[in-house]
């Protein structure tokens, strides 16, 4: 979908993160290769957002390395649109003094984005409130604007943090049907197990701060070690 290069890989290699004593990562490593839907799931506290927050820049590892297309990779926030990577958070930290046309066009790669921005609503199903304010939408409205300003730069790596949040059975069962069709590689952090499960390509299992399982769906949900840490227990 992208009129980038299109990837070849992303990969985390031995990234462990330290905030004073606590170690949020330990010792993580993860390819993500082209046109995959990699689920990153754990109880938490297991550092799900710390390593999203490791890809984009904003921590530090304490050791270990990342790479992009193969090529050492220290990831700056300010170059990841460039780069054709974009995230949406947890939240939806909208501009409240911008229109939802305005929010989404912030997320273009060219200025002149309103036809893009515009597509982009289309596809998330919310074009009928360009005009609006956010702050005066309701959340499930507010979190398919944060998709579409996602989604308007076309990006290599979409990067979704909790994207299920708040939402009620019908818009998850929308949210899937759009991962699945976005056709771009796509990291998932969420708790919602039948959205990660039936999404996800693959999946990381984080249990305070270290990887216990990494497979497909099917092999997670039979790992006796990731049921009794996770699975078995509420999130
Ligand atoms: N900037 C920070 N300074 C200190 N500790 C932090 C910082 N960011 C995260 N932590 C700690 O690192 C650990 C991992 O946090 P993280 O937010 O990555 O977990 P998570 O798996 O995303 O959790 P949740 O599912 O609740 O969002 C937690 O113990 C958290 O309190």
């Amino acid at each position: 979908m992208s009129t980038d290069p299109p990837l070849k890989e992303l990969a985390l290699h031995n990234i462990t993160v330290r905030f004073g004593g606590l170690t949020a990562l330990d010792d993580v490593s993860l390819r993500v290769a082209p046109g995959r839907i990699v689920g990153v799931i754990g109880p938490n506290g297991a550092g799900k957002t710390t390593l999203f927050n490791v890809i984009c820049g904003f921590v530090n590892p304490t050791s270990g390395s990342l790479t992009l297309d193969g090529q050492p990779w220290r990831p700056r926030p300010h170059h990841l649109n460039r780069l054709g990577i974009a995230r949406t958070l947890q939240g939806v930290g909208q501009f409240a003094g911008m229109t939802v046309l305005e929010n989404v066009m912030v997320g273009a790669r060219n200025r002149h984005a309103e036809r893009e921005a515009l597509t982009a609503l289309e596809r998330c199903g919310v074009a009928r409130y360009a005009g609006a304010h956010p702050g005066a939408l309701p959340y499930a409205i507010r979190k398919r604007i944060e998709l579409a300003r996602a989604l308007v730069a076309k990006p290599r790596i979409l990067m979704l943090d909790e994207p299920a949040g708040g939402l009620d059975s019908d818009e998850i069962r929308w949210l899937g049907t759009l991962i699945k069709e976005v056709g771009t590689t796509v990291l998932l952090v969420e708790h919602h197990m039948d959205l990660v499960m039936s999404v996800c390509d693959e999946i990381l299992v984080l249990d305070f701060g270290r990887s216990i399982a990494l497979g497909t769906p099917g092999e997670i949900s039979e790992n006796p070690r990731v049921t009794e840490s996770y699975l078995g227990a509420p999130a």
